[in-house]
């Protein structure tokens, strides 16, 4: 069994008309939403993905598929709770993640802290093992343009210790 693994998660939700829009698992206030079946958290799919990536289970959508009625509207934190312990009973636990929001607006920087508490809690972890930046596209592509927002995420899962 390896003592590490490495995932890597990408996932893009298309803008649509709202009041807020959901990002790891906080609520911003902006005039537009993120569109998709579940709440359309990007940051938290990303990042499930990057998990469920390291410990070779899959990805978000053979787990919950977005044609499963049960997911609608779905809370992106059920679904990352899960995939965390699907990982853990494979035998491993995060090490830490790194995500990059890729978006001209709204601006991220304030809700950072807010979202890492928000993953850590969820991850019962502590926030220092939780990373998440932001970046503009500088106006280019479908981010530049306003259309959706994309999410990269790195993730690093360690052996548990049974010791
Ligand atoms: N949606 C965003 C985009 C960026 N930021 C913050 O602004 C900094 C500068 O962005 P550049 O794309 O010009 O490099 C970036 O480092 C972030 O701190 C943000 O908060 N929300
Ligand atoms: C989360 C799921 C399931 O509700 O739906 P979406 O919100 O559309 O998200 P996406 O990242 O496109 O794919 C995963 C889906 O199965």
């Amino acid at each position: 069994m390896d003592t590490f693994r490495i995932g890597f998660g990408y996932d893009v939700h298309r803008f649509t008309e709202g009041e807020a829009l959901l990002m790891g698992g906080v609520k911003i206030p902006f005039h537009q939403k993120l569109e998709g079946h579940s709440d359309a958290d990007v940051l938290l799919h990303a990042i499930t993905d990057g998990l469920l990536g390291a410990a070779a289970l899959g990805d978000i959508g053979s787990h919950f598929p977005d044609t499963d009625p049960a997911y609608k509207d779905a809370d992106s934190r059920v679904l990352l709770r899960k995939s965390y312990q699907l990982v853990k009973e494979k035998g491993y636990e995060l090490g830490n993640l790194d995500a990059t929001i890729i978006a001209e607006r709204p601006k991220f920087r304030p809700y950072i802290d807010s979202m890492r508490s928000s993953l850590a809690e969820n991850l019962d972890c502590d926030a220092d093992r939780v990373s998440i930046k932001a970046t503009t596209n500088e106006r280019m592509g479908f981010a530049g343009r306003q259309e959706g927002i994309a999410v990269h995420a790195v993730v690093l899962i360690k052996r548990i210790n049974e010791a």
